[in-house]
């Protein structure tokens, strides 16, 4: 009770107020007791729900929730018992076995771990040894007047640009033989410039120029065997650039010439009796881009050679060729005092019969041969077998093709301008390359030729076509193919004439990503082992 409540005893109604409290309390006291039997029924009831759950199979538990106040993140105290420092492994060196063990288990048996000077002196051995019979290897097949290795220690193969700027540069195989045509007066193209190759300082004695098309050397002559300048290597990486073949080395005057091409033999080719199959491309771009050139074929290159089961292509080329004016060039344009940036047909064919003979007569494969183009490079490869430029060519003739496979090709050059009537850049690069006259558009369009006639040793002509082509429609394919079909002769073509259409790649992506050029070239070279 509080102090307040209690009656002043000197109140005269003290006792009454007594008497008050008293009777509250007792009520009081009642409503106490009344509340407290509820509370102890409450306690019965829960006691019972408890034993009843308890009995039952229900989920007596509290499902977990995330938001539980008490969470916390339990991190356990990690515990670095004992280990040894990580050993560095060099590049190359990876398939050591590295060992663990404590140092207690190391007996005096275990052989000692070369250091990484040892290992750097045992592959600089290795590598001169293989220098050694590469050597050989040259001697024999160029004979004595055949040119050194440019350097005492290896020469080296090549790598393709890897990363530049376009698509997936794949990895080669790791050997075979890369010989980079150029003549020294030749002039880089834009592409080039980024191209470690393009430091070499290395040139050949003489001026001439390694393809020229008015070329028509016999085979022994001193010309080719001077001029057979070969990489040689195992391997793609390198740390001397110098090494590096010339693909398009500016000459001392400045002037240019794209008169060069890219070999790449998988291994030395047999002079006799060549059996398998030479794969020679030629570079799209409309007759004109600078940055479509030869090099365009690394990605596809690479693919086939990591590819190659049995060996069926004994080597491949990738020809450059002369342009026509592309004074409009963002990054590279034309120069009107630049001759090999100012060609018109027939140059283009002339420069690619000129490349294919030169070929043929360094290395003997006659018809053995899947001529690849692109775009215009697939013009440029059925106007090889049209049997229309070859007198004019200044060279004796080449042997036509076992097989062409065009991929993304123009074949009707009036119909491709027709089609992009909206698009004057057409109208642009067709009269740039072939002139004002239709006349010759149409007598230079692939449609136009007869191939049962020029072509007799024709066994594959592949046209391939993508739907997701931007830049050619599908009807230049089937114009094609039923020219191919169409036959003059009267007689039935043993060729196989085949439309190929693939669901994906864009124009240039068929030879950037190389996945898609190398798929249809290793499907053409299939079906030419088989009918052959
Ligand atoms: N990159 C080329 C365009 C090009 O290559 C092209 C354009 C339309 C149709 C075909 C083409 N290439 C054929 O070789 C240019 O800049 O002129």
């Amino acid at each position: 009770m509080s102090k307040e409540n209690i009656p002043d005893a000197w109140d005269d109604d003290w006792e009454t107020q007594v008497d008050q409290q008293g009777e509250q309390a007792t009520s009081n006291e009642r409503a106490a007791k009344a509340s407290k039997a509820e509370r102890l029924a409450k306690h019965a009831e829960l006691n019972r729900k408890l034993w009843d759950s308890a009995e039952s199979t229900d989920n007596f538990f509290l499902d977990a929730k995330n938001d539980v106040p008490l969470k916390t993140e339990f991190k356990p105290a990690v515990k670095v018992l004992s280990r040894k420092p990580t050993p560095k492994i060099a590049p190359g060196m990876s398939q050591l076995a590295l060992d663990d063990e404590d140092d207690e288990n190391e007996g005096s048996s275990k052989k000692h771990a070369p250091s990484p000077e040892e290992l750097r002196l045992r592959a600089q051995r290795e590598r001169e040894e293989k220098q050694r019979r590469y050597e050989e290897a040259r001697e024999r097949l160029f004979g004595s007047s055949a040119p050194a290795s440019r350097t005492a220690s290896p020469g080296t193969l090549t790598p393709p640009k890897a990363g530049e700027g376009k698509g997936v540069r794949g990895k080669g195989k790791s050997r075979g033989i890369r010989d980079s045509k150029s003549p020294p007066e030749n002039t880089s193209n834009s592409r080039s410039k980024k191209s470690p190759i393009d430091n070499s300082t290395d040139r050949t004695s003489d001026g001439r120029q390694l393809y020229e098309p008015e070329y028509s050397a016999k085979p022994d002559s001193s010309f080719l065997q001077k001029r057979g300048v070969l990489q040689l290597s195992d391997s793609l990486s390198t740390s001397d650039e110098s090494q590096q073949p010339i693909r398009s080395p500016r000459g001392p005057d400045g002037s240019t010439s794209l008169h060069v091409l890219d070999v790449y033999l998988p291994r030395p080719p047999p002079r006799e009796d060549p059996r398998g199959l030479w794969v020679i491309y030629i570079h799209g771009g409309a007759w004109r881009d600078p940055d479509v050139s030869m090099e365009s074929f690394d990605p596809a290159l690479n693919l086939l050679l990591e590819w190659q089961q049995k060996d069926d292509i004994v080597g491949f080329a990738s020809i450059n060729y002369r342009l026509s004016p592309y004074h409009r060039h963002s990054t590279n344009p034309s120069s009107s005092s630049d001759p090999a940036r100012n060609a018109e047909h027939p140059d283009h064919i002339h420069d690619t019969l000129a490349a294919i003979y030169f070929l043929q007569q360094k290395y003997g494969f006659k018809e053995r041969y899947l001529l690849v183009g692109h775009s215009c490079g697939a013009t440029l490869a059925f106007q090889t077998v049209m049997g229309r430029w070859s007198q004019t060519s200044g060279n004796v003739g080449i042997a036509l093709p076992f097989g062409i496979l065009g991929v993304a090709g123009i074949y009707d050059l009036i119909r491709i301008r027709d089609n992009h009537c909206n698009a004057s850049v057409y109208q642009t690069f067709l009269e740039d390359a072939f002139g004002k006259s239709e006349g010759i558009w149409t007598e230079a369009s692939p449609t136009s030729g007869d191939y049962d006639k020029s072509w007799p040793n024709g066994k594959l002509a592949l046209v391939v076509h993508s739907l997701e082509d931007e830049l050619v429609e599908e009807e230049q394919a089937t114009l094609m193919v039923q020219t191919l079909r169409r036959g003059g002769s009267g007689e039935e073509s043993k060729r196989l004439n085949i439309l190929h259409i693939l669901e994906t790649g864009k124009h240039d992506e068929i030879w950037d990503r190389g996945i898609l050029l190398a798929t249809v070239i290793a499907k053409a070279v299939g079906l030419l082992t088989l009918k052959s």
